[in-house]
C-alpha cells in the first residue's frame, strides 16, 4: 500500500464536531505545504497561530501549526499538523485543499503509524500496543497496552534474541578452537545452563498468555443455575441498569443477553442465560441449549441458585472454573444451605455483591502484582514465542548432537523472536497489522 514518494494526510482526531481537529501531513511535501498555506516559514516543532489559506488565498481557519522536520517526527518524514476549529465544514475545506495539491492524497488507515514502523521508530510489538492503546477502554487495557506500545515487552524479546546471538558466538569460538587443547570444553556447559535459564524464563512468561488475553479481550462470565434464581436480577444489579426481565415467571429468560462491565478497570464480559430445567417448551429448549453453549465458553460461569431451593448443577459440566452463589438471603439468613455455597448474596439489598467483584478479578489482580502488566497477549506473539521456546527444548534436549546443529536450534530460536518484534520476515504481516488501526493514525 505505501508508496512513501506520496505525502499523505488525514484528520487524526475523532469524529466532527470536536472542540479542536488535528490533520495530519506525513511526507516529502509536508514542509512546503504548512509553508503554501501559511504564507509563512514556521520554527520547527514549535506551535504557533497562523491564518491557514487556500491556493486562491482565501482564509480556510486561523489555528495552531505545528512542523516537524524528519527524522524527528512521528513518521520518521517530515510532518505537519494543522490545528484547526473542529467543524466538520472546516476540516473538509481543508482536506479538500489537500487533495488538490499535486503529490499530496488522503492517508490509508494505520498509514501514517506503518510508515513509523518502516522507518524504525517503533517495533512491531510496540506497534500492536499502539493500535491496543487506542482501542483500551478500560485501565487495566490501558496499562496493558502501554507496556506493550512503550516498549517494556519489546526489550524482554530484543533481550532474549541477543542472549541467543552471544551464546551461538560462544559456541563458534568453541567448535573453531575445538582442536586447541587451550580453549576449555566448559564453556558449552556454561551456553547450556544459560540456556535453560532463558527456556524457564520464557516458558513463565508464556504460562501467562491466557491471562493476558483475558484483560486484553475481557473475562467472560456466564450467569447460569435453575429458573427464578435470580441470574436477571443479578445482571441488572451488576450492570447498574435495566437490562433483562425479571419476573417470579420460572423460564422468563430465552435469549441470552450481554452487557460490558467494568469492574476494578478490568473488561468484564457478562452474559445472563436462561434457566436450566427439563421442560418441553420448544422456545425454551432453544434458550437452555444456548444457555449451556454459552456456560461452556466461559472463563468463569456464576452458578446461581435460591438458597436451598434445589440444584440443576448436575446439567452443567463443572470443569470450568465456577463460583456457586447462593441468591435471595434476605430470605434465608439462618438456613443451613448457605453453607453449600462459595457466597451468599442478596440481589435485593446488595449483600455479597462487592465480594463477588472482588472474586470475579482476584486472579487477575494477583497477576497485575506479580509480573506488571509485561504479558503476551496476541496469538501472533504467542505464536512465534512459543516457536522459539520449541527451538530452546530441541537444542537442549538433543545433547548427543553435534554442537552445529544445537546451535542451529539457537539461531532458529533467535529467528522467531524476531519475527515476533518484526525484525525478520514482516513483510506479508504489516497490511493485516495496520489495516486494524483507523484513519488518521
Ligand atoms: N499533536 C500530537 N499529539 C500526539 C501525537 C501526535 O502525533 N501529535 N502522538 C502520535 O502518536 C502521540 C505522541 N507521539 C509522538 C511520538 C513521536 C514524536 C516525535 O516527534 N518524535 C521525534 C522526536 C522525539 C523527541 O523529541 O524526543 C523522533 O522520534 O525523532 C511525536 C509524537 C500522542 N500525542
Ligand atoms: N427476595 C429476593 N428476591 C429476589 C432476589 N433476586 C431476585 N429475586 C426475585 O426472584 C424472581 C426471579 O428473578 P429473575 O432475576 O427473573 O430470575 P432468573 O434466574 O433470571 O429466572 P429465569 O429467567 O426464569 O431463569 C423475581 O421475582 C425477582 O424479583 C433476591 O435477592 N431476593
Ligand atoms: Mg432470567
Amino acid at each position: 500500500m505505501a508508496y512513501s514518494e506520496d505525502t499523505i494526510f488525514a484528520l487524526s482526531s475523532g469524529s466532527l464536531p470536536s472542540g479542536v481537529a488535528v490533520v495530519r501531513v506525513s511526507g516529502p511535501e509536508a514542509l512546503r505545504v504548512a509553508a503554501a498555506l501559511t504564507g509563512t516559514e514556521i520554527k520547527a516543532r514549535t506551535a504557533v497561530l497562523r491564518t491557514i489559506r487556500s491556493r486562491n488565498n482565501e482564509v480556510i481557519d486561523k489555528g495552531l501549526v505545528l512542523t516537524f522536520p524528519g527524522p524527528h517526527s512521528f513518521t520518521g518524514e517530515n510532518s505537519v499538523e494543522f490545528h484547526l476549529h473542529g467543524g466538520r465544514a472546516v476540516v473538509y475545506r481543508l482536506l479538500d485543499e489537500l487533495a488538490a495539491i499535486t503529490g499530496l492524497r488522503q492517508a490509508e488507515a494505520g498509514e501514517f503509524s506503518r510508515r513509523a514502523f518502516e522507518n524504525g521508530k517503533a517495533d512491531l510489538v510496540e506497534m500492536e500496543g499502539l493500535a491496543d492503546l487506542i482501542a483500551a477502554e478500560t485501565e487495566m487495557q490501558r496499562r496493558l497496552a502501554m507496556e506493550q506500545s512503550f516498549g517494556g515487552l519489546s526489550s524482554i524479546y530484543t533481550g532474549w534474541a541477543d542472549t541467543l546471538t552471544r551464546m551461538r558466538a560462544l559456541i563458534e569460538a568453541e567448535l573453531d578452537f575445538a582442536d586447541e587443547d587451550d580453549v576449555p570444553g566448559s564453556v558449552s556447559d556454561q551456553v547450556w545452563k544459560k540456556v535453560v535459564h532463558l527456556s524457564d524464563e520464557m516458558n513463565a512468561h508464556l504460562r501467562q498468555a491466557g491471562q493476558g488475553e483475558i484483560i486484553r479481550n475481557g473475562l467472560k462470565v456466564v450467569i447460569s443455575g435453575p429458573p427464578n434464581a435470580g441470574k436477571s436480577s443479578l445482571m441488572n444489579v451488576l450492570a447498574g441498569s435495566d437490562l433483562a426481565i425479571v419476573t417470579d415467571v420460572a423460564g422468563t429468560t430465552r435469549d441470552v443477553l450481554h452487557v460490558d462491565l467494568d469492574i476494578g478497570g478490568y473488561l468484564v464480559r457478562l452474559y445472563d442465560t436462561a434457566g436450566l430445567r427439563e421442560t418441553d417448551e420448544r422456545v425454551e429448549q432453544e434458550g437452555i441449549k444456548r444457555a449451556l453453549r454459552a456456560a461452556q465458553s466461559a472463563d468463569i460461569v456464576l452458578y446461581v441458585e435460591e438458597i436451598g431451593q434445589g440444584t440443576v448443577l448436575s446439567l452443567l459440566d463443572d470443569t470450568k472454573k465456577s463460583i456457586r452463589i447462593g441468591n435471595k438471603i434476605d430470605l434465608h439468613q439462618d438456613d443451613p444451605a448457605t453453607a453449600d455455597y462459595d457466597l451468599c448474596i442478596s440481589t435485593v439489598d446488595g449483600t455479597g455483591l462487592d465480594t463477588l467483584k472482588q472474586m470475579l478479578i482476584g486472579d487477575l489482580e494477583v497477576l497485575n502484582q506479580h509480573s506488571g502488566f509485561v504479558l503476551p497477549v496476541r496469538a501472533r506473539q504467542v505464536g512465534h514465542l512459543r516457536a522459539a521456546q520449541t527451538c530452546l527444548v530441541e537444542a537442549l534436549t538433543n545433547d548427543h548432537l553435534g554442537l552445529d546443529v544445537r546451535s542451529e536450534f539457537l539461531r532458529m530460536a533467535g529467528h522467531e523472536l524476531g519475527k515476533v518484534t518484526g525484525r525478520v520476515d514482516v513483510e506479508q504481516l504489516l497490511d493485516v497489522i495496520f489495516s486494524e488501526f483507523c484513519i488518521g493514525k
